[in-house]
């Protein structure tokens, strides 16, 4: 029961951190999160919304849905259409070696080693 929002973890960059057992809670069509790609999303106000339908969302209420999300090839749109229902991310114990880990589509942590893109 010492599960308010006070005391939730969260990074240096003031993401909030949540383990997939905390996600797994919000699995109802009153609360509907999902895990993609180690982000946790709050998809609730998006059940309506979603072309795919909310049976598929809520199929996968409070699970990680990376591969289903995945498999439907969803596009850009549909990738910037996440963005507002981001509530964190997963603890670092909890996340699975995406094989993108290093290069998420938000733009942070990026390399900046494009150095052999110009040969002159
Ligand atoms: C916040 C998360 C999600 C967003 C913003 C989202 C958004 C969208 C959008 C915009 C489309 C229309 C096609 C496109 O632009 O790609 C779509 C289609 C679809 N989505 Fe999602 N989606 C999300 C999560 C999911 C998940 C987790 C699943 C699977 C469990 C899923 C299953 C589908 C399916 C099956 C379609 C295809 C519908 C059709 O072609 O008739 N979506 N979604």
């Amino acid at each position: 029961m010492a599960t308010k929002d006070s005391s939730s973890a969260a990074d240096t960059a003031g993401t909030k951190l949540f383990t997939r057992a905390e996600v797994a809670e919000r699995n109802s069509n009153t609360e509907t999160w999902i895990i993609i790609h180690n982000k946790v999303y709050n998809v609730t106000a998006f059940l309506n919304e979603h072309p795919g339908g909310e049976e598929v969302l809520l199929e996968q209420a409070g699970k990680d849905a990376t591969e289903a999300f995945e498999d439907v090839g969803h596009s850009t749109d549909a990738r910037n259409m996440m963005k507002p229902y981001k509530v964190g991310k997963l603890v670092e114990a909890d996340r699975t070696q995406d094989e993108k880990k290093n290069k998420e589509w938000s733009n942070d942590g990026s390399s900046g080693d494009n150095s052999s893109c110009r040969r002159t």
